[in-house]
């Protein structure tokens, strides 16, 4: 337990680890520098330098914002492992990208050319509809989504060093990633209260491994880093997600969709850092211009990128 009442999860990662890896627990000791951070989405060098002006503690590099994948349509996939480069070249933080869920592959060639963490994105076109990738056989740190928590607890398995609750990406609307929040901290404050003696029955009925769920319900909170993702458009989304519990946001077509994008970068940096405070959340929350417009989720047509997975 840290100083300010924080479960430091990085000493305890050993007890997550597989035999075959020796460097679990280094992965996820890296992702907790990422704690009480922003992480936005870019697609070209030009937006990750506004990202990184504007105080994010790393960028995605993606070939297209979750609301232009959408609107667009078509098999998403890795972006082009050149503009990844550049992206490298225009920043000093951390650079993210993206794979899709179980192509291993595109995760080799970023792990080859040297970005930060891997995220196996449900946003892109899913490549295996069973499988995942095995984490474990990479030296790269990856993130990965869930809407609940046997979800993050089968993914961190497969060697996830770092949690995203998925919520609706490229919506503009927080209500998913809302439920997603909650469903994962609800079951962590049932799973504290829980008898021992109830816990195999519980991670049974979660479909998640016994010795997560056991370590679950003594760290009282996920064993990695957890931040939200999915839906977040003002500073008001970044703070409820902070306040609800997370340890940062993943922010995409929030920024890069709205009226100013340096602006709104700043407010929600700003937003994450005083998630607490209801008046500088006002103030930053003020004349920020136009936000993006998103999609009303009641409407049975928007596809589900959360449902891609299990
Ligand atoms: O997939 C992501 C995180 O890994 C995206 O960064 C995130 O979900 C973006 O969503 P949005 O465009 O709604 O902000």
């Amino acid at each position: 337990m840290s100083d300010d009442g924080v479960v430091m999860v990085y000493g305890n990662g050993a007890a997550l680890e597989p035999k075959k890896s020796s460097t679990f627990s280094v992965k996820v000791g890296l992702a907790q520098m990422l704690r009480g951070g922003v992480i936005m989405d870019v697609v070209t060098p030009d937006q990750a330098r506004i990202a990184e002006e504007a105080g994010a503690c790393a960028v995605m590099a993606l070939e297209r914002v979750p609301a232009d994948i959408r609107a667009q349509g078509g098999v998403a996939r890795m972006s082009d492992p050149g503009l990844i480069k550049e992206i490298k070249r225009a920043v000093t933080i951390p650079v993210m990208a993206k794979a899709r869920i179980g192509h291993f592959v595109e995760a080799q060639i970023l792990e080859s050319i040297g970005v930060d963490y891997v995220d196996e994105s449900e946003v892109l076109t899913p490549a295996d509809d069973q499988n995942h990738i095995n984490k474990h056989n990479f030296r790269v740190p990856f993130v990965c989504g869930c809407r609940d928590l046997g979800e993050a607890l089968r993914r961190i398995r497969e060697g996830a060093a770092m949690i995203r609750t998925k919520g609706e990406a490229g919506t503009g609307n927080i209500i998913e990633a809302v439920r997603h929040v909650r469903s994962v901290m609800g079951d962590i404050r049932a799973l504290r209260n829980m008898d021992d003696d109830e816990v195999f029955t519980f991670a049974k009925r979660i479909a998640a491994p016994y010795d997560l769920v056991m370590q679950t319900k003594q760290l009282g909170r996920l064993p990695v880093v957890h931040f939200a993702a999915g839906g977040v458009a003002t500073p008001a989304d970044a703070a409820l997600m902070m306040q609800l519990g997370c340890d940062g946001v993943f922010v995409g077509s929030g920024i890069f969709k709205s009226g100013d994008p340096a602006q709104r970068a700043r407010a929600i940096v700003q937003a994450v850092t005083h998630y607490s405070d209801p008046e500088i959340l006002a103030e930053v929350s003020s004349g920020l211009g136009e936000a993006m417009v998103g999609i009303n989720l009641s409407d049975a047509k928007v596809e589900r990128f959360a449902s891609r997975s299990e």
